[in-house]
């Protein structure tokens, strides 16, 4: 698709003489790239080549994946573009933290931090349209994240239930996507003159709660992927102008990367705005993208609410002690806190700790998925498949072979002349968990979800 003329005239006048190798790297092919999963077990993957580390991305590879490779469905790859793995770079959460991510879906950044994190703290990820939440869900599911609380809400009402909570808040703002023109071409056609400016003004609406959601001393990183001064240095601009409780803080570019300062000149001429960083298809193998980082000063003034925690929810002795069983029989190696499950229906997850009470917020999602009852049993949900480590698990069946693994990824039941005892089994493959199957008379019936069969 031909990019429209006031898009062309507008560069030509910002940029200049850079503005030719711009035009032509838009014009150019796009940069794939994934990240390694490092809460799995086993994290080299076999189909893949890691020869070509991403520089700003810890674990980013240039190269390509296949949705339907053992590596993506067990969860060790997620593929996303290279620049936006700077993204997760600059907030660089800390185990033990409590992180939101408020505009998540469809999870790439939201995945990184959880890899950052390692299971350890509160991992907050948000999307305010439930459908693209679900999602979400599902890619945090796919990476083994155990710590993350998945909402579907709009920021106003994280602010009023959760203020000056969070040790790190991610806006990864909805924007006009200029910079994904080459990788989305169906970007081009959303695009008008006015269309950044209104992006603006969403961004600096969903900013006006970001920044109640940060503790003293905490972290706002705000990004776009978009060119447009509108949505990036002049956002950023107003955003020091309105909370002054808020400094900018230098981003390292990584040096001989290709990432480069953000543009004062095109904000007021504030020097400061050059600790932003931009990320230019001309000079980077990777898409168009901008990051500033901001901390609220530790002195500013805090809100009086007090954030309350979530109640467990209590089972009844029969249900305890079916649970106790399943634990013992088919993932000894998982220690599970009792005092920390929530009940969704029949569905029990455990709570990461701490965890803040969700008041009236839409939940996706609380923390890890143990499994559901039954009546007189407890079946394993697949989120826990993912997310323990093999040797967790009592009985487990690899299905590396070629045709036992499109036969379980399909849904059908494999027959084996394993040593199994009577139960549930988790299936692996490539050295991670993939799903279960119940062993019953030689066989090992299919319990890998229907809705992500292949
Ligand atoms: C740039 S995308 C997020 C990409 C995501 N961080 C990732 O790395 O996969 C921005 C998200 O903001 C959501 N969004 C749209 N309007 C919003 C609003 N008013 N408040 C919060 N989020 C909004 C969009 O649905 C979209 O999922």
């Amino acid at each position: 698709m031909a990019l429209p003329d006031a898009f062309i005239a507008k560069y030509q006048d910002l940029l200049g003489n850079e503005s030719g190798p711009f035009f032509a790297a838009l014009k150019g092919p796009v940069d794939k790239g994934f990240r390694i999963n490092p809460l799995k077990a086993k994290q080299k993957p076999s189909s893949l080549s890691l020869d070509e580390p991403i520089p700003w991305s810890k674990q980013g590879y240039f190269g390509q994946v296949s949705g339907k490779s053992i590596e993506h469905t067990t969860g060790l790859v997620y593929s996303q573009e290279p620049s936006a793995q700077f993204v997760a770079e600059v907030v660089a959460a800390k185990p033990g933290e409590k992180v939101l991510d408020l505009a998540a879906a469809p999870g790439g950044k939201s995945t990184q931090l959880a890899g950052q994190m390692m299971g350890q703290g509160l991992l907050w990820t948000n999307e305010i349209f439930f459908g693209r939440a679900k999602v979400l869900s599902e890619n945090i599911e796919r990476f083994g994240v155990q710590n993350a609380i998945v909402s579907s809400a709009d920021s106003k009402d994280l602010a009023k239930l959760l203020p000056d909570f969070f040790d790190r808040v991610l806006l990864d703002t909805p924007c006009s996507g200029e910079g994904m023109f080459r990788k989305d071409p169906d970007a081009i056609s959303y695009w008008s003159e006015d269309y950044p400016r209104e992006c603006a003004e969403r961004s600096e609406e969903i900013l006006a709660n970001a920044v109640q959601l940060v503790k003293p001393g905490g972290i706002l990183v705000y990004s776009t992927c978009t060119f447009a001064p509108e949505e990036d240095e002049q956002t950023i601009a107003s955003l020091l102008e309105r909370y002054p409780d808020f400094e900018l803080l230098a981003i390292d570019k990584v040096a001989g990367s290709g990432i480069t300062d953000g543009r004062p000149e095109w904000a007021g001429n504030q020097e400061e705005l050059k600790k932003t960083a931009r990320l230019w298809p001309q000079d980077l193998p990777g898409e168009g993208h901008f990051v500033a980082k901001l901390q609220k000063k530790a002195d500013a003034e805090k809100s009086t609410k007090t954030v309350k925690e979530q109640k467990a929810d209590h089972l009844s002795a029969d249900e305890e002690k079916l649970l106790q069983d399943f634990l013992k029989e088919t993932v000894p190696g998982l220690s599970v806190d009792l005092n920390r499950l929530v009940r969704f229906g029949d569905r029990v997850f455990l709570l990461p700790k701490d965890c803040p009470a969700f008041g009236k917020v839409k939940i996706l999602r609380a923390g890890l998925c143990l499994g559901s009852f039954k009546k007189k049993r407890f079946e394993p949900d697949h989120a826990l498949a993912l997310a323990i480590q093999p040797d967790q698990a009592a009985q487990v069946f690899a299905v590396d072979e070629p045709s036992e693994w499109a036969a379980y990824i399909h849904g059908e039941a494999l027959t084996t002349k394993a040593d199994l005892q009577k139960g549930f089994v988790l299936m692996k493959a490539g050295g991670n968990g993939v799903g279960w199957a119940k062993f019953v008379n030689g066989q090992l019936k299919n319990f890998y979800p229907k809705g992500l069969r292949h």
